[in-house]
């Protein structure tokens, strides 16, 4: 069944898209970031740096850190940190722990060698990240455009984000693990990109966004060394988005196999609660729904109202599908006289 998985334009997960491969393998040079970004959100919420450059981060993070909040303090209104503060406060506690980046995960055994790189938030700048050599490493992408495409010739499209099904049925983004002794973050990087894109791409250290210890709860973090995983965003123009996701299903190696297709992520909500709701309702690997949310919010690609809103409709959403599964289960038991489930059975 290649290629005939896609996520609709509801979000939900169905069958049904048709894929019209044309061209073969492509390869994009590095583009330079001009992206607008908000730096108050991105800084001060998560309470690092997003571009690991810097030295000395943490005298650089705080004193940017008490400018943003005495910015917002001076304007609220104007001030994305009091807005977003404003809007979190509505959220549930889970998405509310999320977008404030307060959350207090379980990172490493603190046996590691970077465990003085321990941060309550998990993150790292980028310097921090690379001096862990005991840590294992993966880098991942979302390669995003604009567009002025109508959906149902009414509601626009605005941006189209990439993001792929994992052969383990979860939504990630493109990358996966790189060997630092044999080659740089974004090598590794671009050498991951052609197997699972098949195109050639240059990602540069201008694209890195954040590094941060993957969750304790990630399958690949529960053993030791721990992983870190870097983040990059790309902007291209929609043509070349097109070529990619055609060349991920024509050329790309990994087509069928660790990756069974390439989604769109929806950014729109249709008057039914479908779209981005629907969407983040899914299951996502390690910190992958966490670096979609964040990125959506600092490149100002869905208003932190709709976030909210998505957020909040995705719950209800998964309280529904929950009960969907326990009566599914149910049937299956009954049909099947399996022993009724209990956590004794689900290992
Ligand atoms: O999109 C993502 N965001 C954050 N972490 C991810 C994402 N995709 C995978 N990971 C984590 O990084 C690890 C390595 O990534 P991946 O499975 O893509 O590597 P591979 O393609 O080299 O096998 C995964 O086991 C998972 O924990």
């Amino acid at each position: 069944m290649k290629s005939s998985f896609c996520c609709n334009c509801s979000g939900s997960l169905g069958f049904g898209c048709l894929v019209q491969p044309r061209l073969g393998s492509t390869a994009f040079p590095p583009t330079k970031r001009k992206e607008q970004t908000d730096p108050d959100l991105f800084s001060t919420n998560r309470g690092q740096l997003s571009r690991g450059r810097n030295p000395e981060p943490r005298p650089a993070e705080a004193s940017h850190h008490s400018q943003a909040l005495a910015t917002a303090r001076a304007r609220p209104e104007a001030g994305s940190l009091s807005r977003i503060r404003r809007l979190s406060s509505s959220l549930p506690a889970t998405f509310r722990t999320c977008l404030s980046g307060r959350r207090k995960h379980t990172y490493g055994d603190g046996n590691h060698s970077c465990s003085s790189l321990y941060m309550a938030s998990g993150q790292l700048s980028r310097a921090e990240a690379l001096a862990c050599s005991g840590c294992r490493h993966a880098c991942h992408v979302m390669l995003y455009c604009d567009t002025n495409t109508l959906l149902f010739g009414s509601i626009p499209i605005r941006h189209i984000v990439l993001m792929q099904m994992r052969f383990d049925g979860l939504l990630g983004f493109p990358g996966g693990f790189v060997n630092l002794s044999e080659e740089s973050l974004e090598a590794g990087l671009g050498r991951e990109l052609l197997e699972e894109l098949g195109v050639a791409f240059q990602i540069l250290e201008e694209d890195h966004v954040d590094s941060c210890f993957a969750p304790a709860s990630s399958p690949a973090s529960s053993t030791s060394p721990r992983l870190i995983t870097h983040f990059y965003t790309k902007k291209m123009e929609e043509g070349q988005i097109r070529a990619v996701e055609t060349a991920a299903v024509t050329t790309a190696t990994d087509h069928g196999q660790e990756v069974l297709g390439m989604v769109r992520v929806p950014l729109h909500s249709t008057k039914g609660g479908g779209g981005l709701a629907s969407f983040l309702s899914h299951s996502f690997v390690g910190n992958a729904r966490f670096q979609l949310l964040h990125t959506l919010l600092r490149l100002h690609l869905v208003a932190p109202e709709e976030l909210r809103e998505a957020l909040a409709r995705s719950l209800k959403i998964q309280a529904r599908a929950s009960e969907e599964l326990r009566a599914a289960l149910a049937r299956v038991e009954g049909k099947t006289n399996l022993p009724h489930h209990s956590p004794a059975h689900t290992g």
